[in-house]
């Protein structure tokens, strides 16, 4: 259900366009998991890829994961205005490439984006339409559990990520819908609903 628009105002998205989906929620809760769930069943959804000046890890590759930068290749993607949103996460740099999200928009196709608490309020006030989802975690112990057990961060690096996820946590409340990430079959499922619909 949409909330009704305020009064005297039209509502935003005309019924049966599609939109901007952004998925956000704290490091380590599942959102790569769920998202490649998803994309697994639906290869022809469309997630944004963005670009970090953080280093790859292992497997990830360039192009698919991340479009892995430097600082200076960064700050020329900011300088040129080629990204909609960007945040600093961790100490590394992540923004969405501008061009191939507002090119599908304009095609009438869904758009998905993986991004960060700052990231998603940037896109909220650059486009009002964007649905904004937040993945949650059953409980902070299971999210120190999945952080910590993924194995792809020194300890120090999980203290910062820990760090930025109770700031996250408590933004839970900005979004539009919530989505608690117990089983990744039925949360990908539950996304898919809200990326599909209009
Ligand atoms: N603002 C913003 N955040 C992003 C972008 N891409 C990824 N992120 C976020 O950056 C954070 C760190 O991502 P990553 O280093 O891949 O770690 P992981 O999410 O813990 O696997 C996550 O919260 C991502 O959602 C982006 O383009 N913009
Ligand atoms: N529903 C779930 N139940 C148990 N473990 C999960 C679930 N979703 C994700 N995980 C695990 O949690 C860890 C972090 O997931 P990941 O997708 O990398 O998180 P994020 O992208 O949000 O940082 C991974 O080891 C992943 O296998």
């Amino acid at each position: 259900m949409e909330a009704a628009a305020p009064r005297g105002e039209t509502p935003a998205t005309p019924v049966g366009r599609p939109r901007l989906t952004v998925l956000s929620g704290p490091s380590g809760v599942g959102k790569s998991t769920v998202v490649a769930h998803l994309r697994r069943a639906h290869p022809e959804l469309w997630l944004s890829v963005s670009a970090t000046t953080r280093a790859p890890r292992p497997g990830e590759r360039d192009g698919v994961q991340y479009f892995f930068v430097d600082d200076a290749g960064f700050d020329k993607l900011i300088a040129n205005g080629e990204l909609l949103e960007w945040a600093e996460f961790a100490g590394n740099r992540y923004g969405t490439p501008r061009g191939p999200v507002l090119r599908r928009l304009e095609r009438g196709e869904p758009v998905l984006l993986e991004i960060d608490l700052q990231g998603a309020r940037q896109v909220r006030a650059a486009m009002p339409d964007a649905r904004l989802v937040f993945l949650a975690p059953p409980s902070w112990e299971e999210l120190v559990r999945r952080l910590t057990g993924r194995g792809t961060e020194p300890p120090e690096v999980i203290e910062r990520r820990l760090a930025a996820a109770r700031v996250e946590l408590a933004a839970e409340p900005e979004f539009d819908t919530t989505l608690i990430n117990t089983s990744v079959e039925h949360v990908s499922a539950e996304l898919l609903a809200l990326v599909s619909e209009s």
